[in-house]
This record gives structure tokens, C-alpha cells and sequence, in this order.
């Protein structure tokens, strides 16, 4: 483990002092898991820019999710969070943060836990955000699930891999525009903040991440139903290529009433229609 670069501790507001992280890792045995998708970051200064990616934390209660070894849970502690609460399911892990829970008294607790069972809101009070480096495997699942109850949280920073990040930031017409910008943008604002290089991690993955800033809109872009809005773009971008007319059919309607309810034009194909288009879509579908 030669190439780990080691975190240090100045800085930090850790009641005691905290070995660097490569410590932990060594200490503990955390050969890292492909399976849960575990490449850890080590550097300080890139765990404070993500703990940082969604502004002050100031009285902000954080949700972690997947801290590993613990890196980014420490900068989310030392950048201001009121209160941590870390989501792990490897037991490696959660018994390797028992220290970090000792040097920050009363801001952390560790939930042993599946993300994609736990409900974030139900573990903190509000004001509350949601801060990872998420497991890639799971990333998509987890932001959909989170999307469903979006304005219990003030604000969301997440990395995911950089191909995931551009469809949740994509423009009409781009290529990378499809279900994933929809859903995310009519209830979000969302900003690409910045990219990390694979070698920044423990072990390097294949891909470049982003981090991503997403802040619930007051309101969504326009009206619709969760399950609608989902079965309008899944039916549309399931086959991206055909027109509208066509690729709508497998929701078992009359397309061209559909479309005509919507106002939307029946030979446009999905790439070409806004979020608010889609959500027409949606309530068409909705009013049978
Ligand atoms: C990309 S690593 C990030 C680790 C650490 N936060 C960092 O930045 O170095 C993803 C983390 O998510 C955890 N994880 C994977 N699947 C999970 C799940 N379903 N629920 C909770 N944690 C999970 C992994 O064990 C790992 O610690």
C-alpha cells in the first residue's frame, strides 16, 4: 500500500488526536471491497472541498453516506457540521470509526446499516444535507430514492462518476440528457463543482469523478407526479431514437391523444423535449 498518500492532523478539531488515515486502513484491515464500491480518499484538502461543495455547514445536521475510513467524516466534522450521522454497511469500517466518534464528542454516530434501506431524514433533524462520496454501484438507486422526498433536505454534495454526473446536469439535445436530468432538474438546481482524477483515490478506479451540488427547488420546474414523470421518461428514452409517437406506445395509451393533451409535437423525439414538456406528459398520462 506504498502509493496511499497518508492524511495528517493539523487542523483538526478532534478532542484527541487521529492517526492518518493510512493508519486506520493498515490498523484495520480495510482491503478495499470492489463489491461496495470502496475507493477511499485520502488527501485532506479533497475531502475539505467536498465537505465544503454545498457552502457552510454551520448548524447543518449531515447525513454521510459510505464514510469508509473515515477521511471526508472528518471533514465534514472540521468544516462546522452540528452533527455527523454515518451510514456504513462493511463492519470493518463502522468498527474502525469507533475512534473518530471517541475525538468528536457528541457530533458523530455511526449507523451500521444498507443506504439504499435507511431513510437519510429520518436520522437527523432539520436542517439537513446529504454529503458523499458515494459507492458507484448504488449511486443512481440512492439519488432516485432520495429525489422522492427531496425537501427534507437543504442541499445535497455527491460524487459520482463523471459519466453519472453529466446526465444529471445535461441540457436538451446533449447526449448525455435523458431520464436522470429530468428527474433530477425539475426538482433541483444542479451544478458540476468539480472533478477528481482516479489517482486521487485508494485504489484508483477507471473513471473520473465529479462532485455535484444539487439544491431543492422551492418549487418543482412544473407540475406531475413522481411515478408519471418516471414512466413518461423510461417509455421516451427506452427507445431515444423513435419518435415520440412510436416510443410512447409501451405505456399502452393512445399516443397520439397523449401527445396531443401535453402539447407537445408527436414526431419531436425525447432528447428534444424540456422537463416542463415531459411534465406535461406526465399529467397527460396521469388524466388518462
Ligand atoms: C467510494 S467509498 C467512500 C469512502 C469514504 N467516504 C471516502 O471518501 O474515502 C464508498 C463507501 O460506501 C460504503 N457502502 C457501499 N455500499 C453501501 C451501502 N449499501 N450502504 C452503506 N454504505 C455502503 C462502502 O463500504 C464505502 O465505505
Amino acid at each position: 500500500m506504498s502509493e496511499i498518500r497518508g492524511s495528517d492532523i493539523r487542523g483538526s478539531d478532534a478532542a484527541t488526536p487521529l492517526p492518518p488515515l493510512i493508519e486506520v486502513i493498515r490498523r484495520h484491515g480495510l482491503d478495499p471491497k470492489k463489491q461496495l464500491g470502496q475507493n477511499f480518499l485520502l488527501d485532506p484538502r479533497l475531502t475539505a472541498k467536498i465537505a465544503r461543495a454545498t457552502g457552510s455547514l454551520d448548524g447543518i445536521h449531515v447525513v454521510e453516506i459510505g464514510p469508509g475510513p473515515g477521511g471526508l467524516t472528518r471533514a465534514l466534522l472540521d468544516a462546522g457540521a452540528a452533527q455527523v450521522v454515518a451510514v456504513e454497511r462493511d463492519d470493518r469500517c463502522v468498527a474502525a470509526l469507533g475512534e473518530l466518534v471517541a475525538a468528536y464528542p457528541g457530533r458523530l454516530s455511526i449507523r451500521p446499516a444498507d443506504a439504499l434501506k435507511t431513510d437519510p431524514a429520518s436520522l437527523v433533524p432539520a436542517p439537513r444535507r446529504i454529503v458523499a462520496n458515494l459507492p458507484y454501484n448504488i449511486a443512481t438507486p440512492l439519488l432516485i430514492g432520495w429525489l422522492r422526498n427531496i425537501t427534507a433536505y437543504d442541499a445535497l454534495g455527491l460524487m459520482f462518476q463523471k459519466e453519472v454526473a453529466d446526465r444529471l446536469t445535461a441540457a436538451p439535445r446533449s447526449k448525455a440528457y435523458g431520464r436522470l436530468s429530468i428527474l433530477t432538474q425539475w426538482l433541483c438546481e444542479a451544478d458540476a463543482v468539480f472533478d477528481i482524477p482516479p489517482g486521487a483515490f485508494y485504489p484508483p478506479p477507471k473513471i473520473t469523478s465529479t462532485v455535484v451540488r444539487l439544491v431543492p427547488r422551492r418549487q418543482p420546474l412544473a407540475e406531475a407526479r413522481f411515478e408519471d414523470l418516471e414512466r413518461v421518461t423510461a417509455a421516451a428514452f427506452g427507445q431515444r431514437r423513435k419518435m415520440l409517437r412510436a416510443s410512447l406506445k409501451t405505456l399502452g395509451r393512445d399516443t397520439d391523444r397523449l401527445v396531443a393533451t401535453a402539447g407537445v409535437t408527436p414526431t419531436a423525439r425525447a432528447e428534444e423535449l424540456t422537463v416542463e414538456e415531459f411534465c406535461a406528459l406526465a399529467r397527460a398520462l396521469s388524466a388518462g
